[in-house]
């Protein structure tokens, strides 16, 4: 095919483990230890198969890549309406399918619903989302006043910490699931079931033994769902009608001037809140009706969650692991904040030290060991080499899973120091400016920098997951010193629906002075 030059590239078949009919690459994989390996397993192939190499698991053919160059032709040929990760996300759809709930299927679909549904969300959730810093930095403010606590181990606390968070951003105030001393028994079953359907999620997508030995799965999954379900939509309908009754006496109150609600300044809606929800902000812009804005809650909780608490989960068994790098993010948030919450966007960009952090987590134990696109049309990509040789092309027919390995480059000491250790210097402005023009300086390429994808589909989430994640560490790190129980802690990246160290290791939280 024609590269753009003159020169005609014949596509190269990618080498692959043993692969069998029906089964495909699954042995080889098994027995590389599975999904309980599955981290190592991407380094391990990436090592013996090199940049590119394909799988076939589960039925799915995948054409996985290493180098990020790779990816932005993906992203350019995704066209009009790209296909989202969530369609894979299978339980999730069905349950949607089974209650026949509008709304939630559009946010999966591919065409003109999807965009509409988006454009309905975007704005206020993706585009505005600096409003939600100060109702972020308040009820971190709670959870770190009752961080210490021994009641609850420090990965359910952070997993409550990011339901807490989530829940103020979409109804204005937080459900205090991390207070034992606040939350209703009701509450914390919402959270509980919210934390199950997601991970028989990840044991029925991700686990084919579990899936098929692993007991009645689905009906756990079923049970649990329906439980978020229900409870998500109650909470969000009352938030709406709320707003509603808010609204409309508003709009009595400015009966005799210009509509406010066509421009849709947040500024300009009463709020019951210091800053106004993300309710509040729908029911404003009128573009959904309350019924929609219920049965929007909990795939949005399903997504924006679980994921958040395990990227936050890593971060902080990094920082736990490694005193010293938590020393100097210490010493940043005094000279930075000394004190204070992060209340603006300026204060967040003002922790470069705390965002290399982040980056280093992302790299060392991202929450993925893989980003998975598909595109619904053939594609070929050029592979470029280092040497003077031709650059390799690769054929992907519509609808294979392509890959990027997160575990190939970023782990592999060509092109970064010691890629195993915890050193979140490497990501700090200084350092990213010294690689530029080096082979290494591949490392800060876009489609490593986060766990959010990119392009028309990134995630929804992103900007509000990545204030939460700075917001809670800025406070949980300015008021406690966080340790590891016991120093030698051992634990693996296990796959649960995205990576999570297993068995995550007891955390001691001292008061800092
Ligand atoms: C650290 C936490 C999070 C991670 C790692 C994460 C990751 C992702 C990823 C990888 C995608 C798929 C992108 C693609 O299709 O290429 C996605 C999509 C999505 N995420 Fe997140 N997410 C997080 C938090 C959130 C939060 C807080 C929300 C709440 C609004 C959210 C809502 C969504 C939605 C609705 C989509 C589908 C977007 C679409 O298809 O247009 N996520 N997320």
């Amino acid at each position: 095919f024609q590269t753009g030059t003159t020169t005609l590239i014949i596509p190269t078949t990618p080498p692959s483990p043993p692969k069998f009919p029906l089964i495909g690459t699954l042995p080889d994989f098994l027995l590389r230890g599975g999904v309980s390996s599955l981290s190592q397993i991407y380094t391990d192939m990436y090592t013996e198969y090199g940049p590119v190499f394909s799988l076939s698991l589960m039925n799915r053919e995948q054409l996985i890549f290493s180098d990020p160059r790779v990816y932005d032709q993906v992203f350019k040929a995704e066209g009009k309406y790209p296909i989202g990760a969530a369609e894979e996300v299978s339980t999730f759809n069905t349950f949607y399918e089974k209650n026949n709930l509008k709304m939630a299927l559009k946010g999966v679909a591919r065409g003109e619903e999807w965009k509409e549904w988006r454009g309905a969300l975007e704005d206020d959730m993706y585009k505005s989302w600096e409003g939600y810093i100060p109702t972020i930095a308040h009820v971190c403010r709670q959870i770190s006043q009752v961080a210490g606590r021994e009641d609850v181990e420090f990965e359910t606390f952070l997993s409550r910490a990011a339901f807490d968070m989530f829940t103020s951003v979409m109804i204005g105030e937080s459900l205090q699931t991390t207070d034992g001393d606040v939350a209703t028994v009701e509450d914390i079953e919402f959270v509980k079931a919210t934390q199950a359907a997601f991970d028989t999620t990840g044991k029925l997508l991700s686990n084919p033994l579990e899936a098929m030995f692993g007991g009645d799965l689905q009906g756990e999954f079923d049970v649990n769902m329906e439980k978020t379900y229900r409870f998500a939509n109650r909470m969000n309908k009352r938030a709406a009608e709320e707003a509603s009754a808010l609204q409309k006496t508003v709009t009595t109150e400015n009966n005799s001037g210009e509509s406010s609600e066509s421009k849709c300044p947040i500024s300009a809606i009463k709020s019951k809140f210091a800053s106004p929800s993300f309710v509040e902000r729908l029911v404003h812009r009128g573009k959904l009706s309350n019924d929609d804005i219920a049965e929007i809650a909990a795939p949005l909780l399903m997504a924006g969650v679980d994921t958040t608490a395990y990227v936050m989960s890593w971060l902080y068994l990094n920082l736990a692991s490694n005193p010293e790098a938590q020393t100097k993010l210490a010493a940043e948030l005094k000279t930075v904040l000394n004190g204070a919450d992060i209340t603006t966007k300026e204060q967040m960009d003002s922790l470069p030290y705390l965002k290399a952090c982040i980056r280093e987590s992302h790299r060392l134990t991202p929450a993925t060991p893989i980003v998975v696109k598909m595109l619904d049309k053939d594609i070929d990509m050029i592979v470029p080499t280092t040497s003077n040789d031709k650059p390799n092309a690769y054929h992907a027919k519509a609808g294979t899973r392509i890959c990027l390995n997160l575990r190939g480059i970023p782990m592999d000491p060509q092109y970064v120091d010691n890629p195993t250790e915890y050193r979140p210097e490497r990501f700090l402005p200084e350092a990213i400016q010294a690689r530029k023009g080096t082979p290494s300086e591949i490392i800060d390429h876009a489609a490593f920098a986060d766990p959010f994808g990119r392009g028309k589909r990134r995630c929804l989430g992103s900007n509000v997951a990545n204030a939460e994640i700075m917001i809670l560490a800025a406070r949980l790190f300015q008021d406690w010193e966080i340790a590891l129980k016991e120093d030698n802690a051992e634990w693996k990246a296990a796959q649960k629906l995205m990576l999570k160290a297993d068995p995550y290791p007891a955390m001691r939280l001292s008061r800092r002075v």
